[in-house]
């Protein structure tokens, strides 16, 4: 299969802080990436990287062999990058498809082709008969629904999910597990960045664990949460 999406080399500085240091990454297409790390392991500066929030100090990015390191967030979306956000924000007011419709404008200017993008979203998350409702009465578990139907909306190749499974209750994440894993089933590929261990050894090919800002090991899902350096970056020396 080829490369979806590379990373080479990539570093993020904060001042004096180095968020993201060296790390690289390939991820074949169709296959799901997880990226676990205890917190401010640098996970979610990394994916700011790989989706055009911050600019890297070093390091090259790739979409499907096109290097992308230097190209807005906006840009990235219309050649194939869609991504959640980890506090999702719906417009309260706004209905289920006017919510994904604000979504799919920025990949279709055409307001019929739009409504058929953010209609296509919502089946693809068991929300189309519900496209009607104000956002506003969400649960959680459907509110991230609605935040995987924004990012499918761009009709992405490569989609990145931050910490869709947080605080979902068994149903829903089992629900959710279901829903990403037929995305893969369409040749989507996916990074995702996840704290919830069921998720990552349900649908990650392969994993990487990140610990102050470095990648510190990676490999299959099981192998890596055995890793003891894996239990000592969660769990602290004695
Ligand atoms: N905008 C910023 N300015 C300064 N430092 C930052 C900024 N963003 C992140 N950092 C620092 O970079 C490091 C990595 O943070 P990051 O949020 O990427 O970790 P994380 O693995 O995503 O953590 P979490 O699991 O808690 O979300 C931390 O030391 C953090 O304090």
């Amino acid at each position: 299969m080829p490369s979806a999406l590379r990373a080479d080399g990539i570093t993020v500085k904060f001042g004096g802080v180095v968020a993201v240091n060296d790390v690289s990454l390939d991820v074949e297409q169709g296959k799901i990436l997880g990226l676990i790390g205890p917190n401010g392991a640098g996970k979610t500066t990394l994916f700011n990287a790989l989706t055009g929030f911050v600019t890297p100090q070093a390091g090259r990015i790739y979409l499907h062999g096109n290097e992308i390191t230097r190209l807005p967030p906006y840009r990235r979306i219309r050649i194939g990058i869609g991504r959640t956000f980890q506090t999702e924000r719906p417009f309260e007011e706004l209905t289920l498809l006017e919510n994904v419709l604000v979504a799919a404008f920025l990949k279709e200017p055409k307001r019929k082709k739009a409504e058929r993008l953010a209609m296509d979203a919502l089946e693809k998350v068991g929300l189309a008969d519900r496209y009607d409702q104000p956002a506003l009465d969400l649960n959680l578990a459907r509110r991230r629904r609605l935040e995987l139907a924004k990012a499918l909306a761009v009709q992405p190749s490569v989609l990145f999910l931050d910490e869709m499974m947080a605080g979902l209750n068994p149903p829903a994440l089992k629900d959710m597990i279901g829903f990403v894993r037929q995305l893969t089933d369409q040749n989507l590929t996916i990074v995702m960045v996840e704290h919830i261990m069921e998720a990552i050894i349900a649908l990650s090919d392969h994993v990487i664990v990140m610990a102050n800002g470095s990648v510190i090991t990676e490999g299959l899902p099981g192998d890596v949460i055995e890793d003891p350096r894996v239990i000592t970056a969660y769990l602290g020396e004695d």
